[in-house]
């Protein structure tokens, strides 16, 4: 069969309805319409083409993103698309740019940090992009320690100002991205200083460059910090340096919705938490974990797609076997199509906690701040380090080809990898779960129950009375054979059984310490994991809550489900110890466990070209040879191969230097 017959033999064989599918993906039927609309509307556009990013130098890398994202505002505003319209475009359009920080934390950092006042003066004019903003948070000594910061912002109570100043090579900001050569302003995050006093880190609004020629303001000294990681890729961001030597902004320029400052620079506490400092990463860190499906889901479509195409092996008539028919494919690749669907339904529900904290905040309700940070740390790092691991499981999956630019992966590796970082290193962040959690099961012996995520912690008690029997017989009774794995109660009981006892285990260790931190700091790499367990819990959990819902269309609720348990079973698998040292399942279950999940593998691999389907990418979003929709890769792939400029001319420049002379050498030496 022709490399163009494969995927349409493979759709053939579909047991669902895609374009029902389609819409559980999009999230509802207008949210697929506007996503479907807005990526058309940039692959048929030729000012958004992205095929030779890989290709080109720093500074015309940069002078596109520049011109692509200026371009894509226009649009925005002849076309008057909605702020999920926008979104959307800025989401196909597919490349890092100035403006992802001026939209996605300059302008949410004064919503959520500013006064009405300050909102009422500042938005009006970031709505507009009449000025552009940035985050510069990150300094060159510290990044994870945001207290540890050292930019000062003084209080002059004689001019009604504050001085903001590096006092410190270490103190000068560096990574925010927009700062290095676009943004007009940034939110900066300094040490508060008033009557000689300090107050912690705060962030204040600060004019970087003029309105009129865009040169960087007295005192200001700005540069970009230099390459990254990969051809194009993160290069079309300008990542920044910024020192300010003693800049003087007015006070009404600190944003004061936690903390105001008076003229007399006495500091009036609002009822509000300090906490709300930080609020915008957590804003960000619930936009990441949504990203992270898009870029799982978009590797996973081109080796799934790829996988069906390539053949090794097996030729009896002459026809080899698809790659995708190995069983130890299969087992590598169907668990990051499971994890793509999985971070999906979590990435939704985030959305959901996310909204449901900012409006209680709004009405003076702090009391989920805390679990909304545990979570949105706990799922950022769990799923993007999952994520970037699996963009690199995809390359692999493809083989030699998966290795070239043509393949989409290479970029997308390099453009998603950061997110382990930025937005809060992913184990630092564990750390604060953690933490969140030896809380919750301290305060259990005081009867506080524990709510929302961590409500199954309130159960802790039963099961650790469970515990001489577990070593032999496991707490779950009802498994004794493979299909018993598919019951929601069951195989919620044994993550909620394995994450409780590995807490309870770690909170009796910390106990052992005479002071709490130095157990905590100690015993960090164990809290890690039970972080790593509390979280993976939440995933399935919401995965199976999911499936509780009304799913419309023929078979896709069959399908969700093979990919629920394939998540979780796969888990199960890849973290065995964990479950069968903390005595929550027995080995024989372990293996029944096994015995499902290739199981599932089969009823999945009839559908595995649709499941990516349902993903809807376009071509131009893909941007992979091997991901094309019509399966046509070998042709495509050598027409890719003669566009490199190495290829412009038979002989390569440098051919008269170097290669001539070498060989008339070896021809003059095996003379002699
Ligand atoms: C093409 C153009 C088109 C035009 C487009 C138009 C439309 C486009 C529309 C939209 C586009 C939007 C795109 C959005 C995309 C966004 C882009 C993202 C790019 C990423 C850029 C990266 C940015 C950054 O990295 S910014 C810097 C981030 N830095 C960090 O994350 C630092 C990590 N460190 C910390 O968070 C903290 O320091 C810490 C928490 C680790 C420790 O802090 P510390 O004060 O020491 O805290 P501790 O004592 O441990 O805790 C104190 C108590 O506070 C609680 N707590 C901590 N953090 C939080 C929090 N965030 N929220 C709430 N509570 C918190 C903690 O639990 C403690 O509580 P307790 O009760 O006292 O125990
Ligand atoms: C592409 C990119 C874009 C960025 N954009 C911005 C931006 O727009 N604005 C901005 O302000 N910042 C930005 N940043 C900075 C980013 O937020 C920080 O790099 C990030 O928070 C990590 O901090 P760090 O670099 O100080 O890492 P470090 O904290 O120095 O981490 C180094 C190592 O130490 C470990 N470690 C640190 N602390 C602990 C601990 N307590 N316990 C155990 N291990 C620990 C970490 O796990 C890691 O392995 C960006 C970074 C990148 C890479």
């Amino acid at each position: 069969m022709e490399g163009v017959d494969i995927l349409p033999h493979e759709r053939s064989k579909t047991q669902f309805d895609v374009d029902a599918m389609k819409i559980v993906w999009a999230g509802s039927r207008h949210a697929f319409e506007v996503s479907d609309r807005m990526a058309r509307l940039v692959a048929s556009d030729p000012a958004f083409q992205k095929d030779n990013r890989s290709r080109l130098g720093r500074k015309e890398l940069f002078k596109n993103t520049l011109r692509k994202a200026t371009y894509a505002w226009k649009r925005i505003l002849e076309l008057r698309l909605t702020e999920e319209e926008a979104g959307r475009l800025r989401f196909f359009v597919d490349e890092p740019a100035f403006t992802d920080l001026h939209w996605g934390m300059f302008v949410p950092a004064i919503k959520g940090q500013g006064t009405e006042e300050q909102q009422q003066k500042w938005l009006p004019l970031a709505y507009k992009m009449q000025i552009i903003g940035c985050y510069a948070q990150t300094e060159l000594g510290h990044g994870s320690n945001v207290q540890g910061l050292e930019t000062t912002a003084t209080f002059d109570p004689d001019k009604d100002e504050f001085v903001i100043h590096s006092p410190t090579l270490t103190s000068s900001k560096w990574w925010p991205g927009g700062l290095g050569k676009v943004s007009t302003h940034a939110v900066v995050y300094a040490r508060l200083i008033t009557n000689g006093e300090e107050h912690g880190v705060h962030g204040f609004i600060v004019q970087l460059r003029s309105l009129d020629d865009h040169m960087p303001l007295p005192g200001i000294t700005i540069g970009d910090i230099g390459m990254k990681f990969g051809n194009g890729a993160y290069n079309t961001m300008d990542n920044g340096v910024l020192t300010f030597d003693h800049v003087r902004i007015p006070r009404n320029q600190m944003l004061m919705r936690v903390l105001q400052v008076t003229s007399e620079g006495k500091c009036v506490q609002s009822n509000v938490p300090r906490q709300l400092i930080y609020g915008t990463m957590v804003f960000v860190r619930q936009t990441i974990v949504a990203d992270a499906s898009s870029a799982l889901s978009r590797a996973v479509c081109i080796a799934t797609r790829y996988s069906a195409v390539r053949r090794q092996f097996g030729s009896q008539d002459g026809v080899e076997t698809q790659v995708i028919d190995y069983k130890t494919q299969q087992n590598r690749l169907f668990p990051l199509l499971a994890s793509a669907y999985a971070f999906r339904f979590v990435g939704e529900w985030l959305k959901w906690l996310y909204t449901d904290v900012t409006q209680r905040l709004q009405a003076n309700d702090f009391s989920t701040l805390p679990e909304a940070h545990a979570c949105t740390a706990g799922l950022k790092s769990l799923t993007t380090t999952a994520t970037a691991d699996a963009i690199e499981e995809c390359r692999k999956l493809c083989g030699g080809h998966g290795y070239l630019c043509a393949s989409g992966l290479p970029e997308l590796f390099a453009v998603y990898v950061p997110a382990c970082t930025y937005e809060g290193d992913n184990v630092v962040l564990l750390l604060q779960v953690a933490r969140f959690l030896m809380k919750t099961v301290s305060q259990l012996g005081s009867g506080k129950k524990p709510i929302g995520t961590t409500a199954y912690l309130g159960r802790v008690q039963d099961l650790m009375q469970c515990r001489c029997e577990v070593q032999t017989v496991g707490i779950i009774y009802s498994i004794n054979a493979a299909e018993d794995w598919l019951k929601p109660s069951v195989m919620l009981e044994a993550f909620e059984a394995r994450s409780a006892r590995m807490c309870v285990a770690r909170a009796q260790n910390l106990g052992k310490f005479a002071n709490p931190e130095d157990g905590f700091a100690e015993l960090s790499a164990d809290l890690v994991e039970a972080a790593v367990a509390h979280c993976q819990l939440i995933v399935v959990s919401k995965f199976l809550d999911k499936l509780q819902q009304d799913i419309p269309g023929n078979g896709v609720k069959q399908q969700l489900q093979n990919l629920c348990y394939i998540y979780a079973l796969n888990l199960l698998h890849k973290h065995l110890g964990d479950f069968l040292s903390t005595g929550c399942i027995t080995p024989k279950q372990a293996s029944l466990a096994n015995d499902q999940l290739r199981s599932l593998y089969s009823q999945v691999r009839p559908n595995a070209i649709a499941l990516v389907d349902a993903f809807n990418y376009t071509d131009h979003y893909l941007g992979s040879v091997l991901g094309r929709y019509d399966g046509n890769v070998y042709p495509k792939l050598y027409e890719e191969a003669w566009k490199d400029p190495l290829n412009d001319s038979v002989l390569p420049d440098g051919y008269n230097e170097y290669i001539r002379p070498l060989l008339k050498q070896q021809l003059h030496n095996s003379r002699l």
